[in-house]
C-alpha cells in the first residue's frame, strides 16, 4: 500500500455510503480524511468535489473518493482543479484502470448507482492500484497539456 492518506467526500445523496467506505479503508489501515458533510441536508456538490480534489492538489491526501447520486456531477467539478484526473466508477474493472493507464487520483461513485458491496469491490480495486507508467506517462502527460 503506496497511497496512505485518503480524502473522502460526497454531497447529500452519499452520506450513508461515505461513512460506509471510510469505515471498510478504516479497517485496512488507510488514514481517512472525511471532510463531509454529515447530515442529509441538501447541498451542493460542485462544493465537495472541489474541496476533495484541492486536498489532494495541496498534497494532504494521496487518493480521493467523492460520491454524489451518479457520480457524475462532483466528478466533473473536481475534474476542473487543476491537475486532478477523476473518473467515475460503477464497477472495479475500470477502478482498477484509472489508476493503472489514467494515474487519476480521485474516484468517484454514484450512490444512487451502485450498492453497497459493489462500492466496497470498486474501492478496493481502486486503491489496490498502481499507476503503471511507460506508454500511459506519455498519454497523461498529453492531457495536463
Ligand atoms: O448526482 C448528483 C449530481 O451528479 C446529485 O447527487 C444529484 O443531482 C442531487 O439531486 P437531488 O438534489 O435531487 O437530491
Amino acid at each position: 500500500m503506496t497511497a496512505k492518506r485518503i480524502v473522502l467526500s460526497s454531497d447529500h445523496a452519499a452520506i450513508d455510503l461515505r461513512q460506509a467506505i471510510a469505515k471498510h479503508i478504516l479497517a485496512q489501515g488507510y488514514e481517512v480524511l472525511d471532510i463531509g458533510p454529515v447530515t442529509t441536508e441538501s447541498t451542493h456538490y460542485p462544493l465537495h468535489g472541489q474541496a476533495a480534489a484541492q486536498k489532494v492538489v495541496a498534497g494532504e491526501a494521496d487518493l480521493g473518493i467523492i460520491l454524489c447520486g451518479t457520480g457524475q456531477g462532483i466528478m466533473m467539478a473536481a475534474n476542473k482543479v487543476p491537475g486532478i484526473r477523476c473518473g467515475v466508477c460503477s464497477e472495479p474493472f475500470s477502478a482498477r484502470m484509472i489508476r493503472e493507464h489514467n494515474n487519476a487520483q480521485i474516484l468517484s461513485i454514484g450512490a444512487r448507482v451502485v450498492g453497497e458491496s459493489l462500492a466496497m469491490e470498486i474501492v478496493d480495486a481502486f486503491l489496490g492500484a498502481e499507476f503503471e507508467g511507460g506508454r500511459h506517462a506519455t498519454r497523461v502527460d498529453m492531457i495536463e497539456g
